[in-house]
């Protein structure tokens, strides 16, 4: 530590004891946007992190449930909020009523796209997808408007499981193309020989949830089972007795292929011309994954060489498929439409999962199932929950004192804690901090979604650095700083010895204070605003000051002087409950002995 900043912090508690700090989570919400503040000691574990009942007065949130979802979920919803169930709409109606919604539910049917964000305006907090594959959602756009998408990943893994074993045997039996002949009046048996399924190979690509309940369900039909999947541990697949093999090696020994991975960059068309060429001649494919992985232009061709024997497909690049579509109408393509989820108890299930993980949301309780946010866990959000509201302080501080026209381009967060490394899970805090900079001075709603990706939109380079500190880990964290580089300040005494704008603070007793300003140790609760002044250290300044704002009306909730020495510079923070008129600030810039002072508003 320097020598000018070897100085001890004064603290006067300017009115009456620390009152707990009110956890509001206000400062992780629009200001459109009120909670009712609550105390740091509540007992709830719940930290509001993306959104909450839309309007100040406290109106319900209104969600949007744009596909048929199952009536358990619909209930859950009403219980917490206006739910409109608009089936069909058009992308023209989804777009204009999104505007007036916190949330919308779909399924695989409805296009979530950037132009459903930009007409939110903002509103829409939460996206969730009664299902699995969430192909149909713009991720990047979400997270871009700071929207969460959850998912049920769980629900429907059964059903979808079954439906890949009934097309299975279906199709090797000939059971759809039979059944429209019967009841077209013919009798032919002879053209409707099938094959065995005992005893051959089934390739299941995609060795995840539902392609690992379709190879139990196969080897109890006595098929060999091998899968392809580059991400799935190997012992998970021995534990089944199934072997995992090459992507090649599954193609070139496969009698029948099962589609099981979801739709990514990776596997669009991942079975084309070239894959068809590698596969055994004769080979069955089943697709109740997503269309998209299929080149299906080149399945058709594939079909028709005699390269693949059959297809069964629940699944289209494009749903519904054209009526004429080449594939849909060959005759040795089993179809159905993207029945894999359709039964009753998925249904069931997978709207209850999706209902509960929305009003969690908007709750502002953790999505176990958010699939654009880093997930933090609950145990980390509660011990952290001091130091997220002390994160994005320091944030809003550092800000406001860079003088205008600098352009905040470089953040430097250090934290000191004698907690390993991969014992403190940072990422909330460098979210919050990125807050507290780009909120300020912009109109954008930064939060735990969008938090980086607004920082490099707008050229932020935040750069963490941690200092292992020697004593017992109970508190996560000693010290967080904030230091913005190659910016001017407002207020000198901010800029560290290196130049850069620097605040640093710390918990105690579960409230964040503000511990120093540039190379000054200060000590001040940062529970309202705060008033900086630099003077020379000198009898009466505190009365001076405090006797200013006491006569207008302003009350201070904590005061404390920094200084290098006796009657030497010193630093005075003053916590304010309320922002001081101009005329008190300018009474203040006109003490004698006050060199310069700004007002951080928090
Ligand atoms: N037809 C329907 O109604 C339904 C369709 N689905 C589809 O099935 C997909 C899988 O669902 P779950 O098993 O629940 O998902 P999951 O995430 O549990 O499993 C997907 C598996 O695919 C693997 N994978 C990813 N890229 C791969 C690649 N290039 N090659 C091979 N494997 C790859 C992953 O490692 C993972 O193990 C979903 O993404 C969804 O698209 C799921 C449920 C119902
Ligand atoms: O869960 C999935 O990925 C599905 O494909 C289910 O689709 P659905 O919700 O039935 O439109």
């Amino acid at each position: 530590m320097s020598a000018a900043a070897a100085s001890s912090a004064i603290s006067v508690a300017a009115t009456n004891p620390l009152k707990t700090l009110s956890l509001s989570s206000r400062s992780l919400l629009p200001p459109s946007i009120s909670l009712p503040s609550r105390n740091l000691n509540t007992p709830r574990r719940r930290l509001i992190l993306v959104a909450c009942t839309a309007g100040g007065d406290g109106s319900k949130p209104t969600i949007l449930v744009a596909e048929k979802l199952g009536e358990a979920g619909v209930k859950l919803l009403e219980g917490f909020a206006n739910v409109d169930c608009s089936y069909n709409m058009t992308p023209e109606e989804l777009n204009t009523k999104i505007s007036l919604c916190d949330a919308l539910i779909v399924r695989s049917g409805t296009k979530v796209g950037r132009e459903v964000f930009e007409s939110s305006r903002g509103r829409l907090k939460v996206v969730g997808r009664a299902g699995v594959g969430i192909d149909n959602v713009d991720l990047s756009a979400a997270t871009e408007f700071g929207c969460l998408v959850v998912n049920a990943p769980t629900a429907n893994t059964i059903a979808a499981a079954e439906h890949g074993i009934a097309l299975l045997a279906s199709m090797a039996r000939n059971v759809a193309q039979s059944d429209a002949s019967v009841k077209a009046g013919e009798w032919k048996r002879n053209k409707y020989v099938g094959v065995s399924l005992v005893g051959k190979t089934l390739a299941v690509m995609g060795f995840g949830k539902v392609g690992t309940e379709v190879a139990r369900r196969a080897k109890g039909l006595g098929m060999r089972v091998i899968a392809h999947d580059p991400y799935a541990p190997a012992d998970r697949a021995h534990a089944i007795g199934v072997e995992l093999v090459s992507f090649d090696e599954a193609l070139a020994t496969a009698d029948f292929i099962s589609l099981h991975m979801p739709l990514t960059p990776a596997t669009s068309k991942i079975l084309n011309d070239e894959t068809f060429a590698k596969m055994k001649k004769g080979v069955r494919i089943v697709n109740v994954a997503r269309g998209g992985v299929i080149d299906e232009d080149a399945l058709v061709r594939a079909l028709d060489a005699g390269i693949v024997a059959q297809a069964a497909l629940d699944v289209f690049t494009k749903e519904p498929p054209a009526k004429d579509s080449p594939l849909v109408q060959h005759e040795r393509v089993t179809v159905t439409p993207h029945l894999g989820a359709s039964t009753m108890e998925a249904q069931e299930g997978v709207a209850i999962e999706i209902a509960e993980a929305v009003v969690g949301a908007l709750n502002g309780e953790l999505a176990a199932t958010a699939v654009n946010a880093p997930m933090v866990s609950a145990e980390v959000l509660t011990e952290l929950k001091p130091y997220v509201i002390l994160a994005e302080k320091l944030g809003r501080l550092a800000v406001q004192l860079v003088a205008g026209g600098s352009g905040v381009k470089n953040v430097k967060v250090s934290y000191t804690s004698a907690r390993a490394t991969d014992d403190l899970d940072t990422r909330l805090l460098r979210a919050m901090i990125t807050k507290g900079i780009i909120e300020p001075i912009s109109d954008v709603y930064v939060n735990l979604v969008n938090a980086d990706f607004t920082a490099k939109q707008r050229g932020l380079r935040l750069s963490e650095e941690r200092v292992l500190l020697d004593g017992s880990p109970e508190n996560p964290l000693e010290t967080i700083t904030v230091q913005l580089g190659n910016v001017e300040s407002k207020f000198a005494s901010s800029l560290s010895e290196s130049g850069e704008v620097k605040v640093e603070g710390r918990v105690k007793d579960g409230i964040p204070h503000l511990t120093k300003v540039g190379s000054f140790e200060v000590d001040v609760t940062l529970e309202g605003s705060i008033i900086l002044c630099r003077q020379v250290d000198q009898p009466g300044m505190i009365g001076t000051v405090g006797s200013i704002l006491g006569e207008s009306n302003v009350n201070v909730n904590f005061m404390s002087v920094g200084r290098i020495a006796p009657r030497k510079q010193a630093i005075m923070a003053i916590g304010v409950d309320d922002q001081p008129s101009k005329e008190t600030l300018k009474k203040i810039g006109e003490i004698p002995a006050v060199e310069e002072f700004v007002f951080l508003k928090l």
